[in-house]
């Protein structure tokens, strides 16, 4: 496949969280900055240990080398938990992504998703304690992002209770397919379409080696659905979360941090991009539904963590029809994610 892919050497910003809190209005300071232009990020020295992303990459793959019909046995539904496979088609490509994905929740959403405990002995209690590990991080964040929009330091983790049953939060584990660099890439082959996060912030966890994230700048309002075409590569680092802003805090932030176009490229070029199988695991916080979200400047009317939901469901759906509209296919069905 032909790439005439346009690159760009914008940086990502580097935040190490040591020594947090006595360190913390320089932190904010810093994820202010990087929040506002490029609206990603890495953070370092948070708490999560190598060895500890590791285990949970290794129950992710240790889940995903079960036959496809156990896996479709807690399948995908619109409580946004569950398994799907080359099922998530993205308003960017309108076509389904090349991988499968398995997303888990703390509360009522996950009642009949997960599998039991002969099938996967001890998955559910690592997956939980990595969440938990997850959470602890975004609270991190989320106090410093608080303090930066001039709220209460508690005001964001308030309104992402994971001991809540209306929390929305995921950890997604994905599994992008192996492919084979002898065998030219299909036309209309995607491994993760361009799109924005619809959450709060994303936590993504990368394995070094397994390349292929690329961030995308330029966006100025939440409702906007616009695509630059100049990509900067996001390399694996050992012991880094990549951070991104998404459309929620963008929104709750009147626009003033920005929610980034980001995709997972697919390999064109032997000699450079890398064809082998890709694991990585994104923490998506999302708000408790009853929640009130409302930007300090009320740039836009007030909404719940439900609605604000349903609307980025309802913008994402109408852009995927526009999509395949002009595209002139057939009837694909979305898949809501983030
Ligand atoms: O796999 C990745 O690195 C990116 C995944 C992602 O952006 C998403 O699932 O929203
Ligand atoms: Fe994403």
């Amino acid at each position: 496949m032909a790439d005439s892919t346009k690159y760009s050497d914008r940086s990502i910003p580097k935040i190490s969280l040591h020594d947090f809190e006595s360190r913390i209005d320089e932190i904010t300071a810093e994820l202010v900055a990087a929040a506002e232009s490029d609206g990603f990020f890495a953070v370092t020295n948070h708490g999560i240990s190598v060895d500890e992303v590791e285990q949970q990459f290794a129950a992710a793959e240790q889940f995903f080398s079960l036959p496809d019909d156990i896996k479709s046995t807690v399948p995908f539904t619109h409580k946004n938990t569950g398994w799907e496979k080359a099922a998530q088609i993205r308003p960017s490509t309108g076509k389904a992504d090349q991988k499968e994905s398995y997303q888990m929740q703390y509360g009522s959403n996950m009642d009949g998703k997960w599998l039991s405990e002969e099938t996967i002995p001890g998955f559910k209690k690592q997956s939980l304690e990595f969440m938990h590990k997850c959470q602890g991080v975004s609270a991190k964040l989320m106090t410093c992002f608080a303090r930066g929009l001039g709220f209460d330091d508690e005001y964001f983790i308030r309104a992402h209770n994971v001991e809540r049953s209306n929390v929305q939060t995921v950890l997604r584990m994905l599994h992008y397919f192996a492919m084979d660099p002898m065998v030219p890439v299909p036309e209309g082959y995607y491994r993760a379409g361009a799109h924005a996060d619809w959450d709060f912030l994303t936590l993504l966890f990368q394995r070094p080696g397994q390349s292929g994230l690329e961030i995308c700048p330029g966006r100025e309002a939440f409702t906007e659905f616009g695509l630059g075409d100049t990509w900067t590569k996001v390399e694996p680092v050992a012991g880094e979360i990549v951070c991104n802003i998404g459309d929620l805090l963008m929104s709750w932030s009147d626009d003033r941090f920005k929610s980034t176009f980001h995709r997972v490229k697919t390999p064109a070029d032997p000699a450079t991009d890398y064809f082998g199988p890709r694991y990585s695991m994104a923490y998506f916080n999302q708000p408790n539904t009853d929640c009130e979200i409302q930007g300090p400047l009320k740039k836009y009317p007030m909404v719940t963590g439900q609605q604000f939901n349903e609307a980025a469901m309802k913008r994402n759906y109408a852009a995927l029809e526009a999509k395949k509209a002009s595209m002139a296919v057939g009837t694909a069905q979305p898949v809501a994610v983030a």
